[in-house]
């Protein structure tokens, strides 16, 4: 993965004691047998629902995505364990999340003593009372953390009640969707929000907000079937207007800067198909705070054909007698518009923002540093691009 923003905009809360050094390379040594974690992540959850079977209304019916997400989850702590200031943020962040699946801390206890009783049973014949004492370390830092973001952000709401107020069928796989929350909800343009429908209980999946905030607490998501029976298809294809929905807490940090050194700076914005959605908010905002003058941005829509502009006619009236803002369809499979686009001098821009399919936010990346534009001046969302 490509190293984004990093910032998280996640709520903070108490300090929490590192691991201890040697867990890593402990756990480490000792890893072959827990491979894959698949195995392990199936007897960890057969052991907690047959303890505490009042536990698994916390999850989904499929548990699927729960199991790559925890086998992603256990992956990424042994890789960081010796970086636990950055595991730290990220562990917050994502206990603040769990908030609105309704997990407590005593649900981590459960947690705790089924994956013991995992490892024990994968570990096999050299499975060692240190190794295992050097993965519960590692583990309740991570519930630690967890609890302490949770905690942090206590005072903000763990979802808000929406109701869909639009529904916009702009192609069989793609909705424009519009849902207004009960209560006022505080985000800024560029952030995303996870989104439940009652059609899939406890199955949150993440969506940009394609709107500035707006009066009437209207939020616009761009949502595109990519598989049968995910979030995705019960909004495209299961959701009409006036059914309700649940909108998780604003998170990411992808912003224009309207204030600071780079605020002169003309600005690029890709967005690569439902990547749009981040950047037209970002327009949006930039329109009604129109203050630096003189500076100019062009917001480059890829998509692999003209149909595929699901979004165009909105995209037109918004740059209607907005002479700073110039629109750019780049149709294709491939970046090679953005590349011609570059080589004209006088394109190369002061600030890049970036948003769509991994593959796309890696290659317009590259070709922007080969055309001068310093890394830290190319932002993108890291923790959202292709996780939808
Ligand atoms: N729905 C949302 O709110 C948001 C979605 N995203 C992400 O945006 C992506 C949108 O996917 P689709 O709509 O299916 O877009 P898509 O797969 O149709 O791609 C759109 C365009 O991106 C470019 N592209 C795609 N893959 C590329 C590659 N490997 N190298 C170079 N260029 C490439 C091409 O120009 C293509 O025409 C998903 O990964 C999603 O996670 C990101 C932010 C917000």
């Amino acid at each position: 993965m490509l190293a984004p923003t990093g910032r998280s905009s996640a709520p903070q809360g108490p300090a929490v004691e590192p691991p201890e050094p040697g867990d890593r390379d402990l756990i480490l040594r000792h890893l072959a047998p827990l491979l894959p974690f698949d195995a392990l992540i199936e007897v960890l959850y057969d052991a907690m629902f047959v303890r505490r079977p009042y536990l698994r209304r916390l999850f989904p019916e499929s548990m699927e995505f729960q199991r790559q997400h925890l086998a992603h989850m256990f992956q990424h702590l042994i890789d960081h364990l010796d970086r636990p200031v950055e595991l730290d943020a990220r562990l917050r962040a994502l206990g603040a999340d769990h908030r609105k699946l309704g997990v407590w801390p005593a649900h981590y206890e459960a947690f705790e003593e089924s994956l013991i009783s995992a490892l024990r049973v994968r570990g096999g014949q050299l499975w060692t009372g240190q190794v295992e004492a050097a993965w519960i370390r590692m583990l309740r830092f991570a519930v630690a953390a967890m609890v302490a973001g949770a905690e942090g952000a206590a005072t903000e709401p763990p979802f808000w009640h929406g109701e869909v107020v639009g529904h916009e069928r702009r192609r069989p796989d793609l909705a424009v969707l519009r849902v207004r929350t009960g209560e006022p909800y505080p985000y800024r343009a560029g952030q995303y929000a996870a989104l439940e429908s009652p059609l899939l209980p406890h199955t949150w999946r993440t969506y940009s907000v394609a709107c500035a905030p707006r009066e009437d607490r209207v939020l616009e998501f761009h949502v595109r079937r990519t598989s049968p029976g995910g979030v995705s298809a019960a909004l495209v294809e299961g959701t009409g207007i006036g059914d309700q929905i649940r909108v998780g807490p604003p998170r990411g940090s992808l912003s224009l800067d309207l204030e600071g050194s780079d605020v002169h700076r003309d600005l690029l914005l890709v967005g690569g198909g439902t990547g749009l959605a981040p950047m037209k908010a970002l327009v949006e905002e930039f329109a009604a705070a129109h203050r630096a003058r003189g500076r100019r941005v062009r917001l480059v829509v890829a998509a692999r054909g003209r149909d595929d502009l699901y979004d165009w006619p909105a995209l037109v009236e918004l740059a209607a007698n907005r002479s700073w803002l110039e629109l750019t369809p780049m149709l294709g499979p491939d970046l090679e518009g953005l590349a011609a686009l570059l080589r004209g001098h006088q394109s190369v821009p002061g600030l890049a923002l970036l948003s769509g399919p991994s593959g796309m936010v890696a290659g317009a990346r590259s070709l922007l540093l080969d055309a001068g534009v310093p890394d830290h001046r190319i932002r993108y969302d890291g923790s959202t691009a292709g996780s939808r």
